[in-house]
């Protein structure tokens, strides 16, 4: 494959590199950083619409401000492949997201200029913040620069920084990148705010208007750009929304105009005494037709061929279980006119956009605002309504205590939908949904269920919508089922009862969840050295199918537990039971297998699933350490 010629590039190797450059040498470089990045992410796939979003700003912040020094911290971080290509990781950046490679994201543990690791939104603000308040305090560091998105902002934790931001008063500075996108098109009031504050409004014209580029402007000039700043600002003294918080508020800019943001940022580097938000905007996928063109601005990417755009996606075995949820919700919604769906920003990736399509007015996305999507929710159920709130595991972490204050210590039918559970592979250890089954199983009235495959989650979606009695969440995996069969329509399964998928005598496996497969696969491993083994789907983790479990330990030799899921979840409210009810005490020996205490780095699933010791193989050992033999001291024993 060609690479791209890049003798600007080639001569940068850090940002003290670009701050030898001539600005039109700079605004060279970034063309070449964009093309380097076209060129990387078409060998990798990875979130590129944002990154070729930010390349001119990642140029010019690192040309103004003398990182690592300063800190400059991406919220979310998936816009980061420019800045890693100018901070000394350009020779590795055709490893992103792979095993072994870069992070898709900023990593403390990467690079020196990564200060803050990112990949979950919003945390920008409240980081640089911490940064400026920790150089107050006469630490050695120097100015923090936060860069977060218009989707971003609209998260309940960016205002709390603001707020704090505002309050504190010292000199820290936001850039506001306003592409008017998040992952889907942006929702709510703030993103019409934002719009408003340039619409109609040529940015180009708008160039002086920054406060420190004004001040320098001879009178009638200076005068014309206040006039353009009250345009964009409304009346004269009104003030945005920013500068009643505290902040100095700069812009609109055009963030691909070098001779916009060049000026702009040393004017507000040089002036700058308190906050300031710089608004900058910007086009997702800027600068490469296809992504321009395309309705997610190639938000992520899988590999693709950098000339005409066209990503290679293998063709599925069979529908991913998203896709399955997608099409059942909808289903059951025109069963049932009270079912309604929440969605925090993610109406493609968790499937709701199936049912947005349908029934527009029954689905709502409530921007990246999970906490609020999990109290809404629980205020939905009590008018009434039977709201699915469908939010990937390791996001739902956000509105945790929402969930045990606001719902489950209100007994509140809210069902959670909770997509990518398990290792997701590329976005790495930020985005394993690793630790719900604990979190959740830990909380009174709640009810957890797992799909083992993709018919279980049409049933377990029927349970749910039957299920009026107090809040009920449902986990499954990224990715494609298994290829079962599905039901035509979902039977309302017996909360609490598992089943037996296949009987035998010496060994016992109970597998909650996806990892069914590995689970048959290992039994079948077994059986072929003489092993006996039963397997049972416990479907539930809460509440646990006591009958179940106390029938295994009393008719096998040994038990194992298997999840996709952290200490803490499936495993150890089985063990807690058998502890409780004094099984242990008869010396049942007894393996939980579940993901290590540890956070696993980015590869392919199955990879990651080995380094968590989570193979069929892993699951056979542990079946034969649980019965104490070796394979052929087994066969002895038996024959004894
Ligand atoms: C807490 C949280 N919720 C959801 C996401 C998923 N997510 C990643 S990027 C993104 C959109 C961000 O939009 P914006 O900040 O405007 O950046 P852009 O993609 O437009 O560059 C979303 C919803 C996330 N990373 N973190
Ligand atoms: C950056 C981010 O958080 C999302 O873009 C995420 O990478 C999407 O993941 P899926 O591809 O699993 O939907
Ligand atoms: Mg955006």
């Amino acid at each position: 494959m060609t690479r791209p010629i890049t003798p600007v590039l080639d001569t940068v190797q850090y940002p003290a590199d670009l701050r030898r450059l001539s600005d039109a040498d700079l605004a060279r470089c970034a063309d070449e950083v964009r093309a380097e990045t076209i060129s990387a992410v078409s060998e990798t796939g990875g979130h590129l619409g944002s990154s070729l979003g930010v390349v001119e700003l990642t140029v010019a912040i690192h040309a103004v401000f003398n990182t690592p020094y300063d800190k400059l911290i991406w919220d979310v971080g998936h816009q980061c492949y420019p800045h890693k290509i100018v901070t000394g990781r350009r020779p590795r950046i055709r490893t992103l997201r792979q095993k072994g490679g870069l992070s898709g994201f900023t990593k403390r543990a990467e690079s020196d200029y990564d200060p803050f690791g990112a990949a979950h939104s919003s945390t920008s603000i409240s980081a640089a913040l911490g940064f400026t308040m920790a150089r107050e305090l006469g630490e050695a560091t120097g100015d923090a620069i936060a860069v977060i998105g218009d989707g971003s902002i609209s998260a309940g934790m960016a205002y709390e920084a603001l707020n704090n931001a505002g309050s504190e008063g010292r000199r820290l500075f936001v850039i506001l990148n306003d592409n008017e996108m998040s992952i889907a098109p942006p929702v709510g009031a703030m993103s019409k705010y934002l719009s408003g504050l340039y619409e109609n409004t040529p940015l180009h014209a708008l160039k002086d208007i920054a406060d420190g580029v004004a001040r320098n402007l001879p009178a009638p000039l200076r005068a014309g750009a206040e006039r353009a700043r009250e345009l964009v600002t409304g009346a004269h003294g009104s003030g945005t929304l920013f500068e009643h918080m505290g902040f100095d508020y700069i812009g609109p800019i055009d963030g691909h105009d070098m001779d916009q943001l060049l000026p702009v940022l040393r004017a507000a580097k040089a002036r700058a005494t308190g906050p300031v938000l710089i608004h900058c905007v910007t086009v997702k996928g800027k600068g490469y037709a296809p992504a321009e063109g395309a309705d997610d601005c190639y938000h992520g990417v899988a590999k693709f061929d950098p000339k005409t755009g066209v990503q290679t996606k293998s063709k599925p075995n069979a529908p991913s279980y998203t896709a399955v949820f997608g099409t059942t919700l909808l289903a059951e919604a025109e069963r049932d006119s009270r079912i309604v769906a929440v969605t925090a920003a993610m109406p493609g990736g968790t499937g709701l956009n199936v049912m947005q399509k349908a029934m527009p007015a029954r689905v709502f996305d409530v921007g990246i605002a999970e906490q609020h999507a999990v109290t809404f929710s629980a205020a939905l159920a009590a008018g009434g309504l039977k709201p699915f709130c469908a939010i990937y595991s390791s996001f739902l972490q956000r509105g945790y205590d929402q969930i045990v204050h606001d719902v489950a210590l209100q007994n509140l039918p809210v069902r959670f939908c909770i997509d990518r559970a398990g290792l997701v592979g590329a976005d790495g250890p930020t985005h394993a949904g690793a630790f719900d089954i604990g979190y959740l199983a830990a909380l009174p009235n709640m009810t957890v269920m797992a799909a083992a495959d993709e018919a279980e989650l049409v049933h377990m979606m029927a349970t749910m919508a039957a299920h009026d009695d107090g809040p009920i969440a449902l986990r499954y995996p990224r990715g494609e089922g298994v290829g079962v069969a599905l039901p035509e329509r979902g039977d309302v399964l017996e909360i609490g009862k598992g089943r037996i998928v296949k009987t035998g005598s010496n060994l016992a496996i109970l597998s909650f969840g996806a990892h069914l497969s590995e689970v048959l696969d290992a039994a079948a491993e077994l059986e072929a050295k003489g092993i006996s083994v039963t397997v049972a789907d416990a479907r539930f983790a809460k509440p646990l199918d006591i009958g179940l479990i106390d029938r295994l330990a009393e008719e096998h030799q040994a038990l194992i537990t298997v999840e996709q899921g952290a200490v803490g979840g499936f495993g150890a409210m089985v063990l807690h039971h058998l502890a409780a009810s004094g099984r242990l005490d008869r010396g049942l020996a007894i393996r939980t297998l579940t993901l290590p205490d540890t956070f696993i780095d980015q590869a392919s699933p199955a990879d990651m699933y080995a380094e968590a010791g989570l193979t069929a193989g892993d699951i056979a050992g542990a079946g034969l350490s649980a019965l104490g033999v070796a394979t052929v001291d087994f066969e002895t024993k038996n024959r004894a």
